[in-house]
Parts: C-alpha cells; sequence; structure tokens
C-alpha cells in the first residue's frame, strides 16, 4: 500500500474494451463509461423492438473483456444460447435482446486515462478508478452539465456534489439538498416547487420550494431513485422549462439551477420496472460518475487515512493507524464504505499513542457479544460508546432483514421518524434492500 505501487498501478490500468455491432450496420466503440441498449429515446444502442426494454442492458470496458449487465429487461439478455445477468465477453458473442441482436466484438487491451489527480475537491482518492473520476469531475464541473452520482452508501456521493459546486462558476449561489427519500408524499411537490399561502391545510405561509431555493446555485437531489413518481415529469417540465410554478400559483417564476443528483438504487432496474421515468434519468444523467465501493480500491486507504487523521487535527497518527487497519481489516470488506472506515480512523486516531486502546475500543465496537473482560480494561464512556454502536448496528441490520427493507415498515417497528431510521441505516451502512 506504499505510494510507489499505487504509483506503478496507475500507470498499467489497462482494459479490453470492444466494438458492438448491429445487422444494419451501426457500430458504437464500448469504452469504460457504460453504454445502455435499449428502446428508450436516450438509449446509446437504440432498438426500435417492442420486445426490447426501455433500458435493457449495458456494456462496459473491464479488465478481462466487455462486461455485459441485464438492467431487469422483461425478456432478458442472451450471450449465445445462454440468458445472463451479467456476464464479461472475450471473444466475439452475438447478444440477443428481445427480438433484436447485435455482436460484441472485444479488442485487445487499452489503456484508460486516469490522470494523475489524487483529490478533488474535499475528496482524496489513489486508485486508478478514483482518479479517472476526478478527471471526469475536473472537465465537467464547470460546465452546466447535470451529473447523476451513483454508488453505494458511504462512497462519497454528497462529498462529490458538494465539491462540483465549489468547483463550479455557482459557487458563491447556495448548495441546496434535497433528500428525495425522506420527501412526504403529501408534501413532494410544495417541497420542490414551492406555494402560496392557503394552497392546502397548513399552508399558512408563501414558501419558496426546493428549485427556487437553490436558484443561482446547485440542486443536490438525493435518493433520487425514491423522488414520487407523479412528481417525476413535472420536476422534468421544470428543468427543461427553467421555471416554476407554486402549488396554488398561477404564474411561473423563472430559475436557473444546475441539478446534480446521487443514487443508490439501479434506476435501469426502476425504470424497466416503471418506477422511474427514463425521460428524467436521460436528463439527469447527461454525466453518470460511479464511485465503486470500498473494497474495489483498497489503494485509496493511505491516503484517506492521511486525510482524515489531518482533518481531526492528528496528522501524525497516520501512519499507526494505516498500520492497524492494514494488520487487523486486511481483508473487511467495508460495507458501510468511506464513512464506515471515516468512522474507525476517527476512533483509532484519538488513541493512536496507545495502539492497544485502538484494539479494544474497535474490536468491542464490532463485537456484539458482550466482550466483559475487555469492556472493563476500556475508558467507560468509550466502552460504552462501542457497546451502544453494537448494539445499534445489530438492531438496524435485523430491523432491516425483518422489514424486507422497507423504511416506513421500519419506522413503524422502531417507533422511530423514517428520517432517523435512514440516518441510522446511514451510519451503519446497512443497505435498504
Ligand atoms: N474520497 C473521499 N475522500 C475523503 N472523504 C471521503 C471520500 N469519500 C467519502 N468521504 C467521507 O465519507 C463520508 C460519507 O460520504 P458521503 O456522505 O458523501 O457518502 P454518500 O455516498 O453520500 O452516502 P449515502 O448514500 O449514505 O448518503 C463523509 O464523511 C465524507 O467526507
Amino acid at each position: 500500500m506504499t505510494q510507489g505501487s499505487t504509483r506503478a498501478r496507475v500507470l498499467h490500468w489497462f482494459v479490453r474494451g470492444g466494438v458492438a455491432k448491429t445487422a444494419s450496420g451501426r457500430q458504437i466503440v464500448i469504452d469504460v463509461d457504460p453504454i445502455v441498449v435499449g428502446r428508450d429515446e436516450g438509449a446509446h444502442l437504440r432498438f426500435d423492438d417492442p420486445e426490447v426494454s426501455a433500458t435493457h442492458c449495458e456494456l462496459r470496458a473491464v479488465n478481462d473483456g466487455v462486461l455485459v449487465r441485464d438492467l431487469g429487461s422483461t425478456n432478458g439478455t442472451f450471450a449465445g444460447t445462454l440468458r445472463v445477468r451479467e456476464a464479461v465477453i472475450t471473444t466475439p458473442t452475438e447478444i440477443l435482446v428481445g427480438g433484436s441482436r447485435f455482436t460484441i466484438e472485444p479488442t485487445g487491451k487499452q489503456r484508460v486515462e486516469v490522470g494523475f489527480a489524487d483529490r478533488f475537491g474535499d475528496l482524496v482518492g489513489a486508485s486508478p478508478r478514483m482518479r479517472r473520476v476526478f478527471g471526469v469531475l475536473e472537465k465537467v464541473a464547470r460546465t452546466p452539465l447535470s451529473i447523476l452520482i451513483l454508488g453505494e452508501t458511504g462512497t462519497g456521493k454528497e462529498i462529490v456534489a458538494k465539491s462540483v459546486h465549489l468547483a463550479s462558476e455557482r459557487k458563491a449561489g447556495p448548495f441546496v439538498v434535497l433528500d428525495c427519500g425522506s420527501i412526504p408524499a403529501s408534501l413532494a411537490e410544495s417541497i420542490l416547487f414551492g406555494h402560496e399561502k392557503g394552497a392546502f391545510t397548513g399552508a399558512t405561509e408563501r414558501k419558496k420550494g426546493a428549485l427556487a431555493e437553490a436558484n443561482g446555485g446547485t440542486l443536490f437531489l438525493d435518493e433520487l431513485g425514491e423522488l414520487p413518481i407523479d412528481l417525476q415529469p413535472k420536476l422534468l417540465r421544470a428543468l427543461a422549462e427553467r421555471q416554476v410554478k407554486r402549488v396554488g400559483g398561477s404564474t411561473f417564476e423563472p430559475i436557473d439551477v444546475r441539478v446534480l443528483a446521487a443514487t443508490r438504487r439501479d434506476l435501469a432496474v426502476e425504470m424497466n420496472a416503471g418506477r422511474f421515468r427514463s425521460d428524467l434519468f436521460f436528463r439527469i444523467a447527461q454525466v453518470r460518475v460511479e464511485l465503486p465501493p470500498l473494497r474495489e480500491r483498497l489503494d485509496d486507504l493511505p491516503l484517506l487515512v492521511e486525510d482524515v487523521c489531518k482533518r481531526v487535527g492528528s496528522a501524525s497518527a497516520a501512519p499507526t493507524v494505516a498500520k492497524w487497519i492494514e494488520q487487523r481489516l486486511g481483508s473487511y470488506d467495508w460495507p458501510g464504505n468511506v464513512r464506515e472506515l471515516v468512522n474507525v480512523v476517527q476512533v483509532a486516531a484519538t488513541l493512536a499513542d496507545t495502539p492497544d486502546a485502538i484494539d479494544d475500543v474497535l474490536t468491542l465496537a464490532r463485537e456484539t457479544g458482550d466482550g466483559g473482560q475487555e469492556k472493563a480494561q476500556t475508558a467507560f464512556a468509550e466502552a460504552k460508546r462501542g457497546a451502544v454502536a453494537a448494539f445499534e448496528r445489530d438492531y438496524f441490520t435485523q430491523l432491516a432483514r425483518i422489514a424486507k427493507g422497507n423504511v416506513s415498515e421500519m419506522a413503524r417497528k422502531s417507533g422511530m421518524e423514517r428520517h432517523h431510521v435512514r440516518a441510522y441505516l446511514r451510519k451503519y451502512g446497512i443497505e435498504k434492500g
């Protein structure tokens, strides 16, 4: 995990792309950025075939060949005679989608331009995939393009959005965050577009919506996949026409807003299931940025550890903390991604003078058992924090399982507000399913 080895890997990041060819002679180059195959007008490789789903499958270059991934299509994706959910194509292969066919012809290894920047705004990362992300963000931050940021919980989606805003010409304007997952359906329209006084019961004052609040700046739509379906065409219209009408109002006000959005959900699957509108998807996903899970970019650990230690004022603790993580969590898969790492590093950094204490406290936090002996050797406050964290992690993991990921159900069962439940799920990197 030294800087030297990181640099060598950057220079040697190669993928095998290819070309997708249709019977009518259309050709499209397959690179590391995903190509969507589907019936939708926004699809990169489009088939006007009713048996093809709106967003049917996607193709992209990976290390060994062309990755074909079905996007929850109705009729499936076939490589030759095999129905595939996900497959890496290494030799020329015919792909069947609905009643249409195309061929993938993989090419030799090609070098991916990753750039050398190992940070962008508040983000750091030395892995080739993050360096590539930084290169893309550098190029698009100053443009008006909207960006869809994809990634598991805790991979840094919100910090990407904030950093893009601060690197854009809109940085002096507002940065407004709207968590689409916590909007109550009855207030959704008013939260987005605002309302006039008396528009509905409880509308005691005229109020701006999130779009108008973000005027002159950036609106970050977190959890875009959870935006209520009936609101989606209205948002699309507002973005296209650059104007909003408040609930209960009769006039339009102009808005000048750049939209950035994030999602943990696979929106292609949502689109095929009719829960997300593809026209809104293609409007917002003018640029798609995918943040890989931390387990796929462990090269980022040293720089992240250094960054967090600096942030908490313990820069000198970084080598001890990095060594501890390498030794004790070397094969850990970080389900809570960078957020979980940040939590671990913050605790470890404050205890770096006594590495044994790191062991005690962080092992405690991870264990759900009582670990009596270890507890008694740790300061009471730390031990309690560890035990509470273990309880919370366990409770919400089980709750999510029982409620099959349904946040409303979890809120009912736990007697908590939905946004509190969501905060705990995030804190411990628990997928909602
Ligand atoms: N590349 C990075 N460099 C430095 N810090 C990072 C990086 N990525 C994430 N973080 C930190 O990890 C934490 C989680 O990041 P963030 O809230 O942006 O994740 P997220 O993907 O939006 O999560 P969620 O989907 O749960 O909302 C924050 O403390 C953030 O500062």
